[in-house]
């Protein structure tokens, strides 16, 4: 028989927060080992599942990071970039698997990841669906097949609480088109245009966001060229989607060397 695996969340009242605490108490290998939110907030110190309005899991909800990992193989974490730096420290410091979907980190804050992934397992991705990563692929090679006379734009859509453009998806999706076209996406990217901008300049990557109502995702490559388009399209549905590639991240990093692994390493899909 396997051994269950213990899984700490961070964020854990937020909208993916409760989203994988559910995945997590549904799933047939894991188990709720601990629950961790913001000094001050309501929850801590409550029960994890009653908190959420269900019955009681025996996980207090805590805002000490090592107390909530004591009991873990891996803490998935979605909560926001300066928070996430400080639970890769404690996740390391702990020797446990980091599975991070916090979206909006700049380079520096990236970069700083360096140091715990030296030590632990990080998994990170700004989107941990399948059809996603899959898309990613899919953009790298229409880049690659077509030149600058086709435009690439990057259309995004999500909720109205969501803090960060462009999205992580999109950037994803921009990274592989750059790739695909050999540049580097920092020279060619375009986003926020307002105001009297000038025409497209030739192989720029554009960004546009669109913010509004109760939208999960939606991401659109779109490849612009004379008299015909070409875009490719992903729709999540639900929320589900992203917790469950997280509990599968969660699951394949135990007993990996320590460094960072991305989605495409998870599901098989790296080169
Ligand atoms: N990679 C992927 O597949 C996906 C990534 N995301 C990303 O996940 C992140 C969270 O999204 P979502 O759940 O919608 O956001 P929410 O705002 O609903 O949840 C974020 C949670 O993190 C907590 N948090 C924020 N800052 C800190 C901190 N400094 N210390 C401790 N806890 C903190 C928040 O607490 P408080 O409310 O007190 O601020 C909240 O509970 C975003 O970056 C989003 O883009 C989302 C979906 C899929
Ligand atoms: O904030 C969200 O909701 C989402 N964030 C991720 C992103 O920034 O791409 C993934 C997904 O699109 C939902």
């Amino acid at each position: 028989m396997t051994q269950s695996i213990g899984i700490a969340i961070t964020g854990v009242s937020g909208r993916m927060g409760q989203m994988l605490a559910r995945e997590v108490i549904a799933h047939p290998e894991m188990h709720l080992a601990g629950g961790i939110e913001r000094s001050g907030h309501d929850w801590i110190g409550q029960d994890l599942g009653e908190a959420m309005g269900g019955t009681a899991t025996g996980v207090i909800v805590t805002d000490n990071a090592a107390e909530g990992f004591a009991n873990a193989k891996a803490v998935i974490d979605f909560t926001a970039p300066v928070a996430t730096i400080a639970f890769a420290a404690a996740a390391a410091e702990a020797g446990i698997v980091h599975v991070i979907g916090t979206t909006g980190m700049t380079a520096d804050e990236i970069a700083q990841l360096k140091a715990p992934a030296s030590r632990a397992v990080i998994v990170r991705a700004g989107n941990m669906s399948l059809g996603v990563n899959l898309l990613t692929l899919l953009t790298r090679k229409v880049a690659a097949a077509l030149d600058e006379d086709f435009d690439i734009e990057i259309i995004e859509s999500h909720h109205n609480q969501k803090v960060d453009a462009p999205s992580g998806t999109a950037l994803m999706l921009g990274e592989a088109a750059a790739e695909g076209r050999g540049v580097a996406l920092a020279e060619v990217s375009d986003s926020g245009r307002d105001g009297i901008t000038g025409a497209r300049k030739r192989g720029d990557i554009g960004f546009s966001a669109i913010r509004g109502g109760d939208i999960v995702g939606e991401h659109d490559v779109m490849f612009a060229g004379a008299g015909e388009r070409i875009v490719l399209r992903h729709i999540a549905s639900d929320r589900s989607l992203f917790a469950r590639g997280a509990l599968k991240a969660a699951l394949w990093g135990q007993g990996r060397d320590a460094g960072e692994y991305d989605m495409l390493d998870v599901l098989g899909l790296s080169d």
